[in-house]
């Protein structure tokens, strides 16, 4: 169960890309990110959700963490994979949403799983922006158990898209979305 064990062979970013900017207005380091959304169920507070929470570190990398209970197993006494991606895409997608402000949905995400998860263990996920090619943003995070210098038990990246505000209106529910979208005027400024 070595994390050196080489699963990631393809280059990544898989094309040429810009560094990734943080946003002028992005939260600075030491900032704890707020819920997104109530009902989102990486971050939100709904019964069996993952309940995570973020902050904002150094070299714009996201913080976040998720504690493993007894509704997120898959074998008995282990996460199941699914919610342990979950988290990663939430992790991945508020250092998206957060330190670029730009509007983006999760294309592509894929998942190293190195190590067990037990229930009662806590992931520690550091997430980063790896690079942009125009409305692709492309970034990375390990998950690591139990402290933030613990082994690497999950390892995940994942292609962002940009979309228009008309993403969510158009295919969720539009009135939610205009309240999210005044208490982030920044983020729609950009049109992809
Ligand atoms: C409240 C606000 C919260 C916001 C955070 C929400 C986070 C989420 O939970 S997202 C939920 C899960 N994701 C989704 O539902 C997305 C569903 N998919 C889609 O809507 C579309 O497929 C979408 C938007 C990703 C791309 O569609 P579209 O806008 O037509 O662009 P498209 O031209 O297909 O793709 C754009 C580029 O990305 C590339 N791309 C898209 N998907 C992939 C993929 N899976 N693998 C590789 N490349 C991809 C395309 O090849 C294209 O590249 P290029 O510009 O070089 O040609």
């Amino acid at each position: 169960m070595s994390e050196e064990r080489p699963r990631q062979r393809t280059p990544w970013p898989p094309v040429p890309t810009e560094p990734p900017t943080p946003h002028a207005q992005a939260p600075g380091p030491g900032t704890k990110l707020q819920v997104h959304y109530d009902e989102c169920f990486g971050c939100g507070e709904l019964d069996g959700g993952l309940h995570m929470r973020s902050t904002v570190g150094e070299h714009a990398h996201v913080h976040a963490e998720f504690t493993v209970t007894e509704a997120h197993q898959g074998a008995p006494g282990l996460a199941h994979g699914g919610l342990l991606a979950c988290a990663f895409d939430e992790a991945l997608g508020s250092a998206v949403g957060n330190l670029l402000q730009r509007p983006a949905v999760t294309g592509k995400l894929e998942t190293d799983f190195l190590r067990p998860v037990p229930v009662g263990s806590t992931l520690f996920i550091t997430a980063k922006l790896d690079g942009t090619a125009g409305r692709k943003i492309y970034a990375s995070a390990d998950g690591r158990l139990d402290s933030a210098d613990g082994p690497i038990a999950v390892r995940a990246r994942a292609l962002f898209v940009e979309v228009a505000f008309e993403h969510f209106t158009s295919h969720g529910y539009a009135d939610a979305m205009e309240r999210f979208r005044r208490t982030r005027p920044q983020t729609w400024d950009i049109n992809p």
